[in-house]
């Protein structure tokens, strides 16, 4: 069995598949959490590992060495390439680009074989847009929704709030009459507004013709704004198996 890690800045997203494809899957909030969880699952047997991370080459190294030894496998990681799959790093100095970027960009473009937008919306959101001949013309990165609202309350003195009770805000986008709702409300307009710049511009690169891929925790809260959006929550492992492939 193959175990996969999407390690973002937040949380480590894992998945465990055999022959025939996901078996076991789940999100850590840290390298010893993403083991306990792991070790309580039952009738996994992992052999291999592949990994994306764009934590500090310190914190990778160091979960890299916890999965090897825990698993007794070899961790194959993800590495910055100029090019793969068809699609070309549009980046100045691509070794700088995020690796969740690229392989969200390589799993879209195979999928699609055309024309994409990819949109992930994680602790940060990020956008890019790739050609029909798997140029990467480049992207954008903004603060995702938790991002946001923790600056203002940080930043603010008079708004403070748990997540508990921000549960049920959303459940329509009027102006708002508290500050729970005005704030929850704000940023996810913000959030639906930056989609909304991004697919405008899709629309005058490319007409009709091209699709967008929505991944990322919040990428359900944007699906809507987006005409034929596809979500695709694994899009980064649809690319990792294509950055890492075991023979
Ligand atoms: N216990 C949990 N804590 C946090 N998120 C969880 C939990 N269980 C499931 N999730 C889901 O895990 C996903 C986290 O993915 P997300 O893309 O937000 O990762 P991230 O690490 O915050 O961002 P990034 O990959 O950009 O660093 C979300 O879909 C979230 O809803
Ligand atoms: C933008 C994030 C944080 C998104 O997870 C990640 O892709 C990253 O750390 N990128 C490096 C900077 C860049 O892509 O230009
Ligand atoms: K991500």
């Amino acid at each position: 069995m193959i175990l996969e890690l999407d390690c973002g800045n937040s949380f480590i997203k894992w998945r465990v598949l055999d022959s025939e494809g996901p078996v076991s899957g789940g999100v850590a909030d840290s390298p010893e959490g993403l083991i306990v969880e792991i070790l309580a699952c039952p009738e996994l047997s992992i052999t291999r590992c592949r990994m994306v991370s764009v934590r500090s080459d310190v914190e990778t190294s160091n979960l890299v060495a916890a999965i090897a030894s825990e698993f007794s496998v070899e961790v194959d990681c993800v590495a910055p390439a100029s090019m793969l799959a068809g699609v070309t790093n549009g980046y100045k100095d691509f070794e700088r680009l995020g690796l969740d970027r690229w392989l969200a960009m390589v799993g879209g473009y195979k999928l699609s074989g055309g024309p994409c937008l990819v949109l992930d919306l994680g602790t940060a959101v990020t956008a890019d847009f790739v050609d029909s001949d798997g140029q990467h013309k480049g992207g954008f990165i903004c603060p995702g929704l938790s991002l946001m609202r923790n600056q203002l309350q940080t930043h603010t003195r008079r708004i403070r709030y748990d997540a508990a009770s921000a549960k049920g805000a959303l459940q329509c986008l009027e102006p708002a009459n508290t500050t729970i709702e005005a704030v929850e409300r704000g940023c996810l307009l913000m959030l639906r507004g930056f989609v909304s710049a991004q697919v405008q511009l899709a629309r005058e690169y490319w007409g009709d013709d091209y699709r967008v891929f929505l991944t990322g925790g919040d990428a359900d809260l944007v699906a809507d704004v987006v005409v034929d959006a596809r979500v695709i929550k694994d899009l980064v492992f649809v690319g990792l198996a294509v950055a890492c492939p075991f023979s």
